[in-house]
């Protein structure tokens, strides 16, 4: 790997997942005019975040990772990211108070639009058309014309990040996350479902809690620490040029930073040590993840972690394991022992979602509730036998109600999956899935029984 890093080094490297833009002259002016936009988010926020991270890898703090699969230009207004935040609100209560440790919250969200795929085409019918890549690169729709990679959307994509960002800002600030209110919203859905009454218990303790600080004087509803949080942005750094484009020089430290979100992660199928993408990501000082699949050996994960950390700077990097159920115990122990015997100071977060996807009986993409869940238990059981610390999950959740997953509470099944399945990639937790995994979550980090 070269030693000097520029934002556009990346362009030396072999490169995977990228579209084949039709037109060089459009994406250029596309690019530009990025360029020529203010930044997204200030590196000083990168740096909180990856701080805070550095408390998640010593140990003292959990990571929440959750936002959609992909976001959507049709599903983008005011409701859905409330939605969206209320759930992510509402986890990190249940998550802070069964662990006893701060909870940084950080969405995939404001950005994550990109999508890798398995196959570049896809056969509708008798025709093959090329893949849907996120709305940031083409149309949904199952025609030729509407999968043509349009540069416009770049654009589009800055501005609805900004404006959701802009919304999160506004909402985690302004009273709407404030801990009594997210706690009433606990309770309903305690109160209201049978598969809320499980977790009875822990909600009553959670209410107890909040009333001993009330009676010893605090005023929870103003206390700024109690009324107000941080949610910080991520996605997956695919379209390295659209990074490229955000990637600015910050004038207190004088490094340079890709101020499209605080952090941001590397895919799965782009993690190659010699590819475009470590390659970018290596250079800039955000706090950056890496999915680390089934494959992954011991060696591979260590060199990545020399490559993109080698200061062993606390919190730099999150390597979020995405194993499949069935595999993570055994795939995860050899290299948390191998980063653990480095020294290399990393958080591992937990993906139960991509390793655990399926094609349901009536041709639906889909994922079991309880592998989910099965897969948080293998690797909560693989870092106990390891005494590392299992640092947070990373989920594909939204604040809907829809049918994309199988399982949960409201046992789900696959006859269930047609009535609202929205997703445009793939299928996520809906509200009460996802609530419900932070009481199960919290569940087996309380009593030790993964
Ligand atoms: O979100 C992740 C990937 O883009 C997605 O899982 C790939 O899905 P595919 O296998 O349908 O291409
Ligand atoms: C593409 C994703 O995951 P992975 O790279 O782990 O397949 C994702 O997180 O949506
Ligand atoms: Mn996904």
């Amino acid at each position: 790997m070269a030693k000097s890093w520029s934002p556009d080094s990346w362009r030396g490297f072999p490169i995977k997942q990228q579209p084949q833009w039709p037109d060089e002259a459009e994406l250029d002016r596309a690019l530009k005019q990025i360029h020529s936009y203010p930044p997204l988010v200030f590196a000083g926020e990168a740096r909180s975040l990856q701080a805070g991270l550095g408390q998640v890898a010593a140990g003292n703090a959990f990571l929440l990772q959750a936002g959609d699969c992909a976001e959507s230009f049709e599903e983008f207004s005011a409701d859905n990211i409330r939605e969206k935040l209320r759930v992510i609100l509402q986890m990190a209560i249940v998550l802070t108070y069964s662990m006893g440790v701060p909870v940084m919250k950080v969405g995939r969200l404001a950005g994550q639009f990109a999508k890798p795929r398995s196959a570049d085409f896809e056969k509708i019918g008798d025709e093959e058309i090329p893949s849907f890549r996120g709305h940031i690169v083409n149309a949904a729709g199952a025609t030729a014309a509407a999968r043509v990679p349009s540069p416009e959307r770049l654009v589009q994509a800055y501005h609805q990040s900004s404006a959701t960002l802009n919304l999160v800002r506004a909402f985690t600030k302004g009273g709407f996350a404030a801990l009594d209110r997210v706690h009433a919203w606990n309770q309903e859905f305690v109160a209201s479902s049978p598969a809320g009454e499980r977790y009875e218990q822990l909600a009553n303790e959670i209410d107890r809690a909040l009333r001993f600080m009330r009676a010893t004087g605090m005023d929870t509803e103003s206390n700024s620490n109690l009324s107000t949080v941080d949610i910080f942005t991520s996605h997956e750094a695919l379209l390295l040029s659209y990074e490229e484009a955000l990637t600015r020089k910050d004038s207190t430290t004088g490094g340079w930073y890709d101020c499209s979100a605080h952090m941001l992660w590397i895919g799965e199928r782009t993690r190659e040590l010699d590819g475009a993408h470590v390659e970018f990501l290596r250079g800039v000082g955000n706090p950056i993840g890496c999915k680390v699949g089934p494959t992954a050996s011991a060696d591979e994960v260590l060199e990545l972690c020399e490559a993109i950390n080698p200061a062993r700077i606390p919190g730099r990097l999150t390597l979020i394991s995405r194993m499949g159920a069935g595999k993570v115990e055994d795939g995860l122990r050899p290299l948390l022992r191998a980063v653990r015997d480095a020294g290399h100071p990393v958080v591992w977060a937990c993906d139960p979602m991509h390793g655990n996807t399926f094609t349901s009986a009536g041709g639906r993409k889909t994922r079991d509730f309880e592998s989910i869940i099965s897969e948080i238990e293998g690797f909560v059981r693989a870092h106990r036998a390891e005494n590392t610390w299992p640092g947070g999950i990373h989920v594909e959740l939204t604040g809907d109600d829809v049918t994309e997953c199988v399982g949960g509470g409201d046992e789900l099944r696959d006859a269930d999956l047609d009535t609202r399945y929205e997703t445009v990639c793939d299928p996520r937790l809906n509200g009460r899935q996802s609530i419900e995994l932070a009481f199960r979550t919290a569940d087996l980090i309380r009593n030790g029984d993964a």
